[in-house]
């Protein structure tokens, strides 16, 4: 075993660890699976996902940091420790030097508990970063310098916006309105317009296949099956692009409100900056399709969606630690 810089994306949707010469070594759900009577961590990652929503009465498959909060903390050390364990398998670690990059609104205590258990999984020095600065990092951007840079941040819990100059953030928000939203505001819409009960997983794939947030850009259809909510039994219906965008719309204008909130917020010099380079969005949220095209026309500066926006938080964490002394904080 050898040491090794590792930076954990510590995400509500996905974990991602990345190793020092050796980038990402690890990708997988941030979901454990639980006995519900004996309180036994079953699964955790991966595994723990091809469960969710198909568990006994017994068995629960849950996400601990849904909603950009640890809403269970055992499970979220548990999960951590099931991770970093994982690399210790694989030879990578030995009194490690741990980034974690973990949700904006979590509070100081629970910031403090990550913090433990990632030293009792055996790091040696544990930083923690905030994810769009980390993200910001990922996607390129060279915040270090004395201008403006801009980055949306859509995951799986939350939306951060934020601009950041000379290594830190200047001006931020951070709202509920992201990937978890999204797949509710299908499932609900489903129920309205067909009377069909659909599961997350369905929602999801409706989201990442036929979905579009900038009217016209796409027109598909697709078949999906779910639970007649009349019947009760299982039932099959075709929906379409345009359908999906209107479900979602509340949600995207949430979006595009928090980034005018922002931008409203940001120094003239600083804003003069984002013009010149436009913004750039990360996380999984940056893949729904017309993201960029709708922002750029609401926002009226270039959007971009960054290289591999799923793993540019991992990517950034990499980066910041081979730069450890630049950013001043450590
Ligand atoms: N092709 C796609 N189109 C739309 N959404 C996608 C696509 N691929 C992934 N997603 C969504 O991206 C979200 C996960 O993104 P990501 O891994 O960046 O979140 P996270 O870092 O775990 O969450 P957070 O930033 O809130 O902590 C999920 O909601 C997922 O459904």
């Amino acid at each position: 075993m050898f040491a090794k810089d590792i930076g954990i994306d510590l995400g509500t949707a996905n974990v991602l660890i990345h190793v020092k010469g050796k980038g990402i070594v690890l990708d997988e759900p941030a979901v454990v699976a639980i006995d519900k009577q004996s309180n036994k961590v079953l699964a955790v990652g991966e595994e723990a996902s091809k469960m969710v929503g198909r568990t006994p009465g017994n068995i629960v498959a849950i996400r601990p940091m849904r909603d950009g909060v640890i809403a269970d903390f055992d499970v979220t050390e548990a999960m951590l420790r099931h991770f970093i364990n994982k690399l210790k398998v694989k030879g990578f670690l030995s009194k490690p030097r741990i980034l974690i990059c973990c949700p904006t609104n979590i509070t100081s205590v629970e910031q403090k508990a990550i913090q433990d258990a990632a030293e009792k999984s055996g790091g040696k020095k544990i930083y923690l970063e905030e994810e769009p600065k980390v993200a910001a990092i990922g996607a390129g951007m060279d915040i270090f310098q004395p201008s403006g840079n801009m980055v949306i941040d859509i995951g799986g819990g939350t939306t951060d916006v934020a601009v950041l100059s000379m290594g830190d953030i200047v001006t931020s928000e951070s709202i509920k309105a992201a990937g978890d939203m999204f797949d509710n505001d299908i499932i609900q819409a489903i129920k309205r317009k067909h009377k069909l009960h659909i599961g997350e997983r369905t929602a999801e794939t409706i989201k990442k296949s036929i979905a579009t947030v900038f009217r016209g850009s796409r027109k598909e259809e697709m078949d999906i099956r779910g639970r007649d909510m009349v019947s009760g039994l299982p039932r099959t219906i075709t929906i379409n692009s345009e359908e999906i965008r209107e479900a979602l719309n509340e949600s995207i204008e949430m979006i595009v409100q928090s980034a005018k909130n922002v931008l409203e917020r940001t120094p003239p010099e600083l804003s003069a900056d984002i013009i010149d380079r436009g913004i750039f969005l990360t996380g999984g949220g940056a893949l729904m399709h017309g993201i960029d095209q709708l922002l750029a026309e609401e926002l009226k500066v270039p959007v971009f969606v960054s290289d591999n926006p799923l793993s540019c938080v991992a990517v950034g964490t990499g980066i910041l630690l081979d730069n450890i002394s630049k950013s001043g904080r450590y």
